[in-house]
């Protein structure tokens, strides 16, 4: 197995689930998650109802979760403004709340539940277990997209008292752009109107204070677990390859991958990592389900995902790593660092 990517190549769907097989149209359903079973499918099948029996993603469903979900969403879209996300950058670009390993901070996701989210009320530890496991079925040989769907959500930490215990609104939900006008294609678009970026004339205008095709990377998300992990994917080093470091930092940005807004503000990297999310996003989505992944027995495969590259320097120790230094320093990082070091700074 490939363990270093430096991009990935893109393989179309349908060409990705040949290793399903079975020449049939028959749909398998897998603890909740509906997989296509043909090779010849290209379209894929999604399951069309959630846990809780209504549609997903469905914002405007009758029922009491809906109302919660709802409430959520005027508080994120009138606190999320410009400069408390440039706070919120600054904030927690230190990195200085705790150090820990990833398989550490998944099992703080026990205790951590979504109240944005109308698909699934279960401990986030779940989720993105139910994610990885999904994902890895279809693409078995990725592990790197395997990786990245276990750690996409990590950053609901930051509700803990550990992280600074941030409101919901600031941790979870969609996300879209500060700094240009907010689309219509948001959920619940109505409560922008309260925000206190919403009247600026800076900010509403099409590009705001950004230029066409300025690249994602320029502009101001709002803050929350997304663009956290993101950061400290990339401030610990992470090797991961660039479309899972974007699937990692836009996989909340539904107004634009689902909805097809703010494109305009996309540069050409931009758009080829959005074909890895567009896949990523119906096993982020889809495998929500009341059936649960047993921890302990995936454990052992995901923490060597975790520690890969450790083994392979224990085994062959210091006298190989003294040449390589030498050698070069790009050599080192080729051969020893993998996804992650052991233990990160949050
Ligand atoms: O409610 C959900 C949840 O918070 C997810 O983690 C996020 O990625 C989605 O965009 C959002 O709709
Ligand atoms: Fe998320
Ligand atoms: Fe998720």
């Amino acid at each position: 197995m490939t363990i270093l990517v430096a991009q990935p190549e893109f393989v179309a769907q349908g060409e990705n689930l040949k290793n399903l097989g079975e020449e049939t149209n028959e749909l398998v359903l897998d603890g909740g998650f509906v997989l296509p079973k043909t090779a010849a499918d290209d379209v894929f099948l999604a399951p069309e109802i959630n846990s809780f029996g209504k549609a997903f993603r469905d914002y405007n469903a009758e029922s009491e979760r809906q109302k919660s979900v709802e409430e959520f969403y005027r508080l994120q879209h009138i606190n999320q403004s410009y400069d408390f996300v440039k706070r919120m950058r600054e904030k927690y670009g230190k990195l200085d709340k705790v150090e820990m390993s990833i398989w550490e901070c998944c099992e703080l996701l026990n205790e951590v539940v979504d109240e944005s989210d109308p698909d699934l009320d279960e401990p986030q530890i779940q989720h993105l277990l139910q994610s990885a496991e999904a994902i890895r079925k279809d693409y078995p040989d990725e592990d790197w997209l395997h990786l990245t769907a276990l750690i996409h959500d990590l950053g609901k930490v930051l509700l803990l008292p550990s992280f600074g215990e941030l409101p919901q609104w600031a941790v979870v939900g969609d996300t879209f752009p500060l700094g240009c006008a907010f689309d219509k294609a948001n959920v619940h678009h109505k409560y922008f109107k309260d925000n206190p970026d919403f009247n600026n004339p800076d900010y509403n205008t099409k590009n705001g204070i950004y230029t066409e095709g300025c690249g994602l990377d320029n502009v101001m998300i709002s803050w929350g677990h997304d663009d956290y992990m993101y950061l400290v994917a990339k401030e610990n080093g992470s090797t991961l390859p660039s479309a899972g470091l974007f699937i990692i930092r836009y996989h909340s940005f539904y107004p634009l991958h689902k909805e097809g807004a703010y494109t305009h503000l996309m540069n050409e990297e931009d758009k080829e990592n959005l074909k890895w999310l567009h896949i990523f996003n119906k096993y982020d989505l889809y495998s929500k389900s009341k059936v649960l992944v047993d921890v302990e027995k995936v454990k052992p495969y995901y923490v060597s995902l975790i520690e890969k590259v450790s083994a392979f320097l224990a085994s062959f120790g210091y006298v190989i790593l003294y040449i390589l230094v030498f050698v070069s320093l790009k050599l080192y990082n080729f051969f020893f660092l993998q996804y992650f070091p052991a233990k990160l700074r949050w």
